[in-house]
């Protein structure tokens, strides 16, 4: 199918606008397709398959059929194979760029961070590759030794968002590929793009056919094959809530081991000790990026009575500089939001803050661009009781909230359902110390509004989510451990 897209890319062949199941690519069953337009302009960029159930269950037989013989490659084989990935990934990064641009909105410098963040994984988890160790431990009897085996767990499915396409499916199937499991990536259907691109990449990387399939469409019908299909061991999922908790459910009956990294409600705590100029810095990454579509965004910025106003009139001055626009236009920093959905969340957050008293410091309504561009918005006294304290807004508003004690900041962070960030800005250790102990989340910044990194573990806690990802404990959720009694010693 040709494509409708004017990217100028190097390598026009990145942009697939077809499936990949066992190393074929195909169309829908059906020939029906889906549309991928570009949120900053509304053109259509591409069509990808409307897959389903049936194309499903092809890519997870392919995925079972061809892990029995990559679970048999040697570590340091597969070891090579992403690293080759990784390089190509590299190499690609520009093509890789301007089709996640494309397709999500951010700004090009953001995706091409983004890809080395993607990137970054593979290289992290081929290294980890080599280490998947096991243990041999004391007899408890004469004669006897323990060994304690791992092995790959079986086929995995990576069921990932809109709003980090790359990033989310490689912090999956890196792992998964490292240890020799074979999996099925579903990815969001806005940006199919850079997962059908990076799967491109994959089989010149070498991986074997069947090994990464990746099936597009109907969210429903593939999760719901990915989830009840009983060869599948393992889903890992990142997005709302909601739909990882139905996705749970949906695991339970042939009890596979999830993953789940939902949704936050990040703090962003900041005490009258603190360097402001280097907290108003923290605030704008930790906030802005993505222009506030992150898991990790800080949702609740809680600002001590001795620095509130100087804090937030250099946060307002600050935000008020980002430059909006088309991700691919040079000095941009705030893309889109991803839909005109977003940007409805985003105004009934504004106006439930400012109706119980919330005032607005900048922003606060649609940028002039139009479509949906909005503007980077600062709210100052916002009433705990605003929805905005509650519910994750997924776009690019700061609310300020005002507290005097240490443990008053504790309580005002932790009042969520949700753990996954939490960000502190203060000079004092020990203050430091007692309250990174007592946030109940699963990732804290210190003086860090960027704590994304392969080399730690991502994830969160209560309704944020279960296991981690990323570092050395984001390749346990792909294995299954062996005990084996070696007796008649
Ligand atoms: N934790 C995070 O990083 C993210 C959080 N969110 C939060 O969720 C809100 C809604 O965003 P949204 O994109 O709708 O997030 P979703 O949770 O709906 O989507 C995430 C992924 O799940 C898929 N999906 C949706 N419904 C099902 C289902 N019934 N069975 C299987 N897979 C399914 C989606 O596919 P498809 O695209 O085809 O619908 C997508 O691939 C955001 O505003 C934000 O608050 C969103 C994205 C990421
Ligand atoms: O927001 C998300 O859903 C993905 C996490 C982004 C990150 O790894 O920083």
């Amino acid at each position: 199918m040709n494509s409708t897209a004017t990217l100028n890319l190097k390598d026009p062949d990145l942009l697939r606008q077809a499936m990949l199941i066992d190393g074929e690519w195909v169309q829908a069953d059906s020939g029906q397709t889906i549309e991928i337009r570009n949120p900053a302009t509304g053109e259509l960029v591409a069509r990808v398959p409307n897959g389903g159930e049936t194309e499903t269950r092809r890519a997870i037989a392919a995925a079972e059929r061809a892990m029995q013989g990559w679970r048999k490659t040697l570590p340091k084989e597969r070891a090579k194979v992403l690293r080759k990935l990784y390089e190509l990934m590299l190499e690609n990064i520009e093509d890789l760029a301007v089709i996640l641009t494309a397709e999500q909105g951010k700004p090009l410098v953001e995706s091409r961070g983004e890809i080395l963040y993607a990137a970054s994984f593979i290289e992290w988890f081929g290294e980890e590759a080599k280490r998947v160790n096991g243990d041999i431990i004391p007899q408890n009897v004469d004669g006897r030794r323990i060994l304690v085996q791992k092995a790959p767990i079986g086929v995995f499915a990576a069921i990932t968002p809109w709003n980090f396409p790359s990033a989310m499916i490689t912090r999956k199937a890196g792992p998964g590929w490292a240890v020799g499991c074979a999996g099925v990536i579903k990815p969001a259907s806005q940006t199919p793009l850079s997962a059908l691109a990076l799967a491109v990449l994959a089989e010149r990387a070498g991986l074997p056919p069947g090994v990464c399939n990746v099936v597009t469409g109907s969210a429903r019908a593939i999760g719901g094959e990915l989830t009840a299909n009983p060869v599948v061991r393992k889903l890992s999922f990142t997005g709302s809530t909601e739909v990882g908790s139905l996705l749970l459910a949906q695991c339970a009956p042939t009890i596979k081991k999830a993953s789940m990294e939902l949704g936050g409600n990040a703090p962003f705590i900041v005490f009258d000790d603190a360097d402001i100029d280097a907290a108003v810095k923290g605030a704008i990454a930790a906030k802005y990026r993505n222009t506030g579509q992150a898991c990790v965004a800080a949702n609740r910025m809680l600002v001590q009575s001795g620095v509130y106003d100087q804090f937030a009139k250099k946060l307002a001055d600050a935000a008020a500089a980002l430059r909006v626009g088309n991700g691919m236009d040079d000095g941009v920093v705030l893309g889109p939001l991803i839909n005109g959905d977003a940007v409805q969340k985003v105004e009934e957050h504004i106006a439930d803050a400012v109706e119980k008293g919330a005032r607005i410091a900048t922003g606060g309504k649609r940028h002039p661009l139009g479509g949906s561009y909005f503007e980077p918005t600062v709210l100052t006294d916002v009433s705990r009781d605003a929805l905005i304290f509650n519910d994750e807004t997924f776009g690019p508003v700061a609310p300020l909230f005002r507290f005097e004690t240490e443990d008053e900041a504790i309580a005002m962070a932790n009042d969520t359902p949700f753990g996954l960030a939490a960000y502190v800005y203060a000079r004092d250790v020990g203050l430091i110390f007692r309250v990174v102990d007592n946030l109940e989340f699963g990732m804290v910044g210190v003086n860090e509004g960027m704590i994304s990194t392969e080399v730690a573990p991502f994830g969160g806690v209560k309704s944020s989510g279960l296991g981690r990802e990323g570092s050395k404990y984001g390749i346990d959720d792909y294995l299954e451990i062996k005990y084996v009694a070696l007796g008649g010693l």
